[in-house]
């Protein structure tokens, strides 16, 4: 049986990761689940944000889903020294996990136009795969400090570091409309310039028959949201590929949209691509769509159970127009979504 390593983390975190199991019940009864406080919950209980023994179970897990973590801008987890603090938890998680790769879609799938703000002609289609690498850049420098007189970060990437996620682009081009968009800010860093000749190289020496086309990070942030449809695959560093992501969440319609996975060469991490959301935490009105989403990508990388993430994906765009969450512009509570999509699922079953 496989053995799921849930981490629901803070705010809005387990509303979200409960609604998710509730549909993976549905469609893959046999998983296993072995639940672990994490984050900000973690700190409250244990004193620090990921304990040794959920390391050790994320070590022997199949996969990990996993809800969001963090508190609002004032928290007290925020006064604590940095390493620990929920978020460093988070980047000890992925560099445990050794997931260098983090596919994360934007997609406006078919019939869910009308829940953009975007035009109807740009929406339409909208299919963009943003692969970021996850494990190197300002986040995971190990020169860092702050002192009284200054605070230091550094933009570093190694040679292995850049091929690795060149290739997880090209591979999953190839999948689709064998494009790839490397996006940097060659014109001013010396470590853009580096990681842009070794893309380049990378796709000389593998991946011949992929387009690629190189872009400044400014000018994608604009034409991400204005020209979505000249992009299929983005390949982009961790910080650039965690600001581009959220900005793409306008393409579909919101933040509670959007999956991701995060992959390498052992268990997968499956996460919503947003935060713990303390503005709305507690209430009941999350979407959980982006978590579900996510632990339908589950099913697919790690699991190999591509049907099962297909009934999840065909039950998503239905309950979306159906019932659509308050972030949407609907008026379906988290709960209320979540019951939409488990009946379609058992419709789908009876059918
Ligand atoms: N992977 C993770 O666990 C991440 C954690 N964080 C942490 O989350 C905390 C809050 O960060 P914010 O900057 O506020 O970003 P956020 O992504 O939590 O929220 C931004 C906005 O989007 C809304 N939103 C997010 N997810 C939603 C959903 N599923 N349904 C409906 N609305 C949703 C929120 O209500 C808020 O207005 C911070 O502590 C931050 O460090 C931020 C990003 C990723
Ligand atoms: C909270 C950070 C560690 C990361 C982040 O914003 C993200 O991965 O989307
Ligand atoms: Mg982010």
């Amino acid at each position: 049986m496989p053995k799921i390593v849930v981490l629901p983390g803070d705010g809005i975190g387990p509303e979200i990761v409960a609604s998710a199991i509730e549909v993976l019940k549905v469609v893959a009864p046999d998983l296993e689940y072995d639940e672990h406080k994490f984050g900000g919950a973690s700190i409250d209980a244990y004193g620090e944000p990921f304990t040794a023994a959920t390391q050790e179970a994320v070590k022997n897990a199949d996969a990990v889903l996993l809800g969001s973590i963090g508190g609002a801008q004032d928290s007290h987890w925020n006064t604590l020294p940095r390493h620990l603090r929920p978020e460093s938890g988070l980047l000890a998680l992925r560099k445990a996990l050794g997931v260098y790769a983090n596919l994360r879609p934007i997609k406006v799938y078919e019939g869910m136009e009308h829940l953009s703000p975007l035009k109807p002609e740009l929406a339409r289609g909208v299919d963009v795969l943003v692969v970021r690498e996850l494990l190197g850049g300002v986040y995971f420098d190990p020169e860092r400090w702050i002192n009284e007189m200054e605070g230091f970060n550094a933009m570093r990437y190694k040679k292995h570091e850049v091929e690795r996620i060149a290739r997880v682009a090209f591979k999953a081009a190839q999948g689709r409309r064998n494009k790839v968009t490397s996006v940097d800010k060659a014109n001013v860093l010396e470590v853009s310039e580096f990681w842009r000749r070794e893309v380049v190289r990378v796709r000389e020496s593998e991946y011949s028959d992929v387009a690629l086309n190189h872009e400044y990070v400014d000018s994608v942030a604009m034409l991400l949201v204005t020209n979505p449809s000249r992009y299929d695959v983005i390949v982009t560093e961790n910080l650039f590929g965690d600001i581009l992501s959220d900005l793409g969440a306008v393409l579909p319609g919101s933040l509670g949209l959007m999956p991701s996975a995060s992959l390498g060469d052992g268990a997968g991490l499956y996460e919503p691509i947003h935060g713990s959301a303390p503005d709305i935490a507690g209430q009941g009105i999350a979407n959980p769509t982006a978590t579900i989403l996510s632990a339908a990508l589950m099913l697919r990388y790690s699991l190999n159970r591509p049907e099962a993430a297909d009934r999840i994906d065909a039950a998503i765009l239905r309950a979306l127009n159906e019932n659509p969450t308050k972030d949407l512009g609907g008026s379906a509570g988290t709960q209320e979504f979540t019951q939409t999509v488990l009946q379609l699922l058992k419709e789908t079953v009876s059918a």
